[in-house]
């Protein structure tokens, strides 16, 4: 039998729905969540080990650190063949980034959640949580990079995001879809990610902003980030990858600072390119110096930033992570 680690976090998975209030709040002890799931013991010796037990929102930086070094740290023990962390869904895709870009591929390490609390009808945790240890415990997924599982399908962390609030099926891959699934017999992967940027680093840089933009805006918000010591900027620019002229002057000064630009769409498909030629378009921001992503969503391209920011602040050094999927 496989050994695999199951690290709780929090999340609604670790949540209780209160019939008098109907609100959702965390449950005592995040660690009992297996006990509703005898199955495991089918497919793996599982342990369970709570590292913290907080909805998604209150995770920091520095949390996802210290997530990150205790994952490696399990995955380098002999008796450990692959880990699942358990997570709030809300940023459920920047923790498994996060990971994906730091963590040598190799040992499965899954991430997983709910939609629903696990008094709900229908609670969907249960389920999430046997997939995933299905998945750790298979062949499958070994040397794939981080997995997400969730509501049947398998999903790479580069891609996937959380696409509807409330619904269980809301992670999705938008233009590449999920690489794979599970049926009651099978962990099926029918397409291999491919290889992306491994930055090898312990924590991440917190102080980075992203701002999306938006018809009319201007450089306030960039200004107000610069004046507020940030190391670096991440851009949700419209369509293709062109901003409103009156931000260019905030890139302008942000790069004259040394501190990196990063484009990305705010739609939520394709990449940004050199494109346009106007004012605020695709091709003078790229002229000025600032780093197009290719094709992450503002989010992970904040954690990318976050990630490669610990090895170097150098933005013409911080430019091949960007290249590289
Ligand atoms: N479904 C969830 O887990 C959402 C919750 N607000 C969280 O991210 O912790």
């Amino acid at each position: 039998m496989k050994h695999i680690i199951i690290m709780t976090t929090g999340g609604t998975i670790a949540m209780i729905e209160d019939p008098q209030t109907q609100t959702v709040r965390p449950v005592a002890n995040a660690a009992d969540l297996t006990h509703a799931v005898p199955k495991l013991a089918e497919y793996a010796t599982v342990s369970v080990e709570a590292i913290s037990n907080v909805p998604s929102p209150h995770l920091t930086p520095a949390m996802m650190g210290e997530l990150g070094r205790a994952v490696l740290e399990r995955l380098q023990r002999d008796d450990v063949d692959g880990i699942v962390i358990t997570h709030g869904t809300d940023t459920l895709e920047e923790t498994a980034y996060y990971l994906d870009l730091i963590l040598p591929p190799g040992k499965p390490v899954i991430v997983t959640g709910a939609m629903r609390s696990s008094n709900e009808l229908g609670a969907d945790g249960p389920l999430n949580l046997l997939n995933s240890v299905r998945a750790a415990a298979s062949k499958e997924a070994h040397g794939q990079g981080v997995l997400v599982v969730f509501n049947d399908d398998i999903h790479a962390a580069r891609f996937v995001t959380k696409t509807h609030t409330s619904n269980v099926a809301t992670f999705q891959s938008p233009t590449v879809g999920p690489i794979g699934f599970l049926d009651k017999r099978t962990v099926q992967i029918r397409h291999v990610p491919k290889p992306h940027a491994h930055i090898p680093v312990d924590d991440l840089v917190a102080e980075v902003g992203l701002l999306k933009m938006a018809v009319g805006m201007d450089d306030l918000l960039i200004n107000c980030l610069l004046d507020h010591g940030t190391k670096g900027i991440v851009i949700e620019a419209l369509g293709a990858g062109n901003v409103p002229p009156g931000v260019v002057p905030g890139i302008k000064r942000a790069l004259a600072q040394d501190i990196p630009v990063v484009l990305v769409s705010r739609c939520y498909n394709g990449i940004v390119q050199d494109v346009y030629g106007y004012e605020g378009g695709g091709k003078q921001l790229l002229d000025l110096g600032v780093l197009f992503s290719n094709g992450l969503n503002g989010q992970k391209a904040r954690i990318k930033l976050m990630t490669a920011l610990r090895e170097t602040p150098v933005i013409a050094d911080l430019s091949k992570y960007f290249d590289q999927e």
